[in-house]
């Protein structure tokens, strides 16, 4: 029997589970992480922490157990910048959600070179993405000096996980998640030398990039690591949506649709990005990607900063219990701008239509239907992309569990929503890699039939009750949208 570890670093915690190659875990171990708001719009993340919680959950699962091979996923864009010499970041890690390079963005967007960065990244400027976040790092104390003599390495959490379990020998990245650094040509599947000198990126910062499976690395004690992609990479790649046409969403912190565009890198003319959905033997299999920056952070926010109740399994029952009035409250999550398809990183969040009566319950189910409502979002800019129509969206991330905003999900998008069993998906995701890259899985069709249904949910709503609900949530939107975006 094969044992994959996945890796999987996510935003909030650090896992790694051990799958056999009929994708049963047989090992599960994880660690939080800790967030930092050191100002606002502001979110960090400490290196350090995110490597001693790397390192515990693997000591975890694999003790009296033989590891094969290694899969490793992560929060995508977070930047981090470390010391060659002692692999040391010089900074904290700054997080995917950190918006403190808007006014960068902006002034780019002034120059005019959006078109081009769209042209050759799929993405868009905005403050998610890493160069912006890397530039800033850069002008801090001597590093941009020190960078060019080629002290510093830069890396998204992938490369620094690498360089770490291998001792500093390896500095790589894999191709989905330079696909999402601004800086890489996604159709020559390489560094381009106009943007790093747009962004202003000594390239002797820069990793390797490697396919997504293959011998990519060995640990410092000689497990091969044979498996890297982003995570929303590695959650299609869980959902085994490897046919084009096939979608994924997957709600944790954020929420990420991703639909498997095949050979052809579709541009979206509805600020969808174009970006890698993997890279195999050298050829690249191209994805839509709509990405929403707030799903279950919202359903954290109620628990931990407003305290309305003590896990995030309860607000299932909350949302069944909200009263009639609750279909005009709505919450728009903006609180760090909003992601496709409006990018507005100046929008901020509200809380909309509150009557006498609204209380906790309708507050919840108003966070878990704007999840719903910003997918919707999503999925009527890829109609509007021409996408063939979507027939099912598969599902899973943490959020996922809960029924109650699965059924609504499906109520709002007209579609059927699946739930496979293994909803750590990204983490499976991880280890098919793993195990396309060992040789455990000859070919991607041999993991399609792993794929488990856990429940189907139906559409049930009337259409002039979704109508009617979706105007409420383009309106509530309407009024959080900051004047400066189009
Ligand atoms: N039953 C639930 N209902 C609603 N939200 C949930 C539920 N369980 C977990 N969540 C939310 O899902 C998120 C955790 O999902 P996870 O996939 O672990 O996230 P990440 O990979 O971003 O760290 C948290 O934001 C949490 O609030
Ligand atoms: O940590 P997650 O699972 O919310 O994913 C973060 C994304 O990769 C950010 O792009």
């Amino acid at each position: 029997m094969a044992h994959l570890l996945a890796l999987d670093q996510g935003t909030t915690s650090t896992r790694a589970i051990v799958f056999d190659e009929r994708g049963a875990a047989l090992a599960r171990a994880s660690r939080p992480l800790v967030q930092s708001y050191p100002a606002p719009g502001w979110v960090e993340h400490d290196p350090e922490a995110i490597w001693t919680a790397a390192r515990e959950v693997v000591a975890d699962v694999s003790a009296n157990r033989r590891i094969d091979a290694i899969g490793i996923t992560n929060q995508r864009e977070t930047t981090v910048l470390w010391d060659r010499a002692t692999g040391r970041a010089v900074a904290p890690a700054i997080v995917w959600q950190d918006r403190r390079t808007a006014d960068r963005c902006i002034a780019l967007q002034a120059r005019g070179v959006e078109t081009l960065i769209r042209a050759r990244t799929g993405l868009l400027l905005d403050p998610y993405f890493s160069a912006t976040k890397l530039g800033w790092l850069l002008d801090q104390q001597n590093f941009r000096a020190r960078a060019e003599r080629g002290e510093l390495a830069f890396g998204t959490i992938d490369s620094f996980l690498l360089w770490r379990l291998t001792d500093g020998k390896v500095h790589a990245t894999d191709a989905t998640n330079a696909a999402r650094t601004l800086l890489f040509d996604i159709h020559r599947n390489q560094w381009d030398d106009e943007l790093l000198s747009l962004f202003q990126i000594p390239r002797a910062l820069l990793p390797t990039v490697v396919d997504c499976a293959g011998p990519i690395a060995k640990t410092s004690d000689g497990i091969p690591i044979t498996g890297c992609a982003g995570d929303q990479q590695a959650a299609t790649v869980g959902q085994a949506c490897w046919a084009p046409g096939t979608v994924k969403a997957t709600y944790g912190t954020g929420c990420f649709l991703v639909v498997n565009t095949g050979d052809t890198p579709l541009m979206s003319n509805n600020r969808l990005l174009t970006t890698s959905a993997y890279r195999l033997g050298g050829k690249t299999t191209y994805a839509l990607e709509g990405s929403i920056f707030v799903a279950g952070a919202a359903v954290q926010w109620l628990r931990d900063g407003l305290k309305l109740f003590q896990r995030a399994d309860e607000t299932e029952a909350l949302a069944r219990a909200a009263s009639p009035s609750a279909k005009s409250v709505f919450l728009v999550p903006a609180f760090t701008g909003l992601g496709a398809p409006y990018w507005d990183p100046q929008a901020r969040g509200a809380l909309l239509g509150l009557t006498r009566d609204t209380g906790i319950a309708e507050i919840v189910r108003a966070a878990l239907e704007a999840v719903c409502f910003q997918t919707r979002d999503l999925t009527d800019a890829l109609a509007a992309d021409g996408v063939p129509d979507l027939t099912v969206l598969r599902v899973d991330g943490g959020m996922a569990a809960n029924d109650w905003a699965m059924q609504f999900l499906a109520d709002l998008l007209g579609v059927p929503v699946e739930r496979p069993v293994e909803l750590e998906t990204t983490a499976w995701g991880a280890a098919v890699l793993a195990g396309l890259g060992a040789g455990v899985f000859r070919d991607t069709s041999e993991t399609e039939r792993l794929w488990k249904l856990d429940r189907r949910f139906e559409p049930s709503m009337s259409s002039d009750e979704r109508d009617a609900r979706l105007a409420g949530w383009k309106d509530a939107v309407a009024r959080v949208r900051s004047s400066i975006a189009g």
